[in-house]
């Protein structure tokens, strides 16, 4: 049965907090946490996107709020260092944040940057971690084939563990997978999955190595764990820029998985200029410990967005609660 509207508002707080680097265009990253009878839960598609895609996100809110967690194969979660499009001087002092990270997701393909702002950036990601250390690269859909094609041969040269959404369609991660399969370099699809009207579609086409899976825009770790189980692909949960009690619904996700063959994209907290809990979900000896969050009121007091966008979002939430009520 769905939460009422009453009980969601009951404790949702909405707050706002500053970003350490620009990420995906974003300065400040604002969520709505509320507490369900499971424990808090938190509701957090970005400020663009419609009410009919925030939709899901909120469906996976209520999951993690009101549904008992599947059971857990594992109690902690190895987690990859997340690289934003910084400036190589930068690197290290971004990469030290992670600590005991042995994988470095490197974004690429910045509007306004060049390729060799990302071999440049991909480069110093290496030195820092050593020969040993992995490295995935994400595009986020930035480049057409021929683009993808190229790059991907210039930073081959850096061992990378795979690209991620190298181009925007499911059609264009076909041909790029046929093109790069020489390298040994393999394929990872996530906006085709989570964007996608169909999550499947990229995997039965064949146009990915690897899946991505987030839980919040998959409809919550339920969804998330019934597409996982018919992909047929290696699976990799990554996060969507939360507070930690989001992380946490990611952590969940991932700890029901049978299977988990590449560390995780959810270190992301560290991204974060602060968290709402006192004992934030980063990793230590690169892994994450497997647990719920609760939000220090004082934080969540001190981060308060301001009322205009405390409404924005309280409208935007009630909104996307009817569209599920449908
Ligand atoms: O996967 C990671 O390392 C971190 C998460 C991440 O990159 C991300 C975070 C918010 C929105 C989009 C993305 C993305 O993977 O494209
Ligand atoms: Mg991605």
């Amino acid at each position: 049965m769905l939460a009422t509207l009453t009980d969601i508002l009951h404790t949702a707080r909405v707050v706002s907090i500053p970003l350490r680097q620009r990420f995906r265009g974003i300065e400040t990253r604002e969520v709505v946490l509320f507490e369900g009878p499971q424990g808090w839960t938190e509701f957090s598609p970005f400020v663009e996107y419609g009410d009919e895609e925030a939709a899901a996100w909120l469906s996976a809110a209520l999951d993690f709020g009101w549904n008992a967690a599947p059971p857990l194969l594992r109690d902690s979660v190895r987690v990859n260092a997340t690289l934003p499009a910084v400036v190589p001087s930068l690197v290290a002092d971004v990469l030290d944040r992670f600590a005991g990270c042995r994988t470095v997701k490197v974004k690429v393909a910045e509007i306004g940057q060049t390729l060799e702002d990302d071999v440049a950036r991909v480069a110093a990601a290496r030195e820092y971690l050593g020969a040993e250390g992995r490295i995935r690269i994400d595009a986020n859909g930035g480049w057409n084939v021929d683009e993808a094609e190229h790059a991907i041969h210039a930073l081959a040269e850096y061992d990378l563990e795979y690209v991620e959404q190298p181009c925007a369609t499911v059609d264009e991660l076909w041909q790029i997978r046929q093109r790069v399969k020489y390298m040994g370099v393999p394929v990872a699809a996530d906006e085709s999955v989570r964007k996608a009207a169909d999550p499947l579609l990229v995997a039965r086409q064949e146009a990915a190595d690897i899946l991505v899976i987030k839980a919040q825009p998959l409809g919550g770790i339920h969804d998330a764990l019934a597409i996982a189980g018919e992909a047929g692909l290696p699976l990799v949960v990554s996060s969507a820029l939360e507070t930690s009690v989001g992380i946490s619904m990611g952590l969940h996700l991932a700890a029901a998985l049978p299977e988990l063959p590449y560390d995780c994209g959810l270190a992301t907290v560290n991204l974060l200029s602060l968290d709402v809990a006192t004992d934030p979900l980063v990793p230590v000896d690169g892994a994450i410990g497997v647990r719920r969050v609760v939000p220090d009121a004082g934080v969540l007091e001190d981060h308060a967005a301001s009322p205009e966008r405390e409404a924005w979002w309280l409208a935007r939430l009630e909104r996307c609660y009817r569209l599920l009520a449908g």
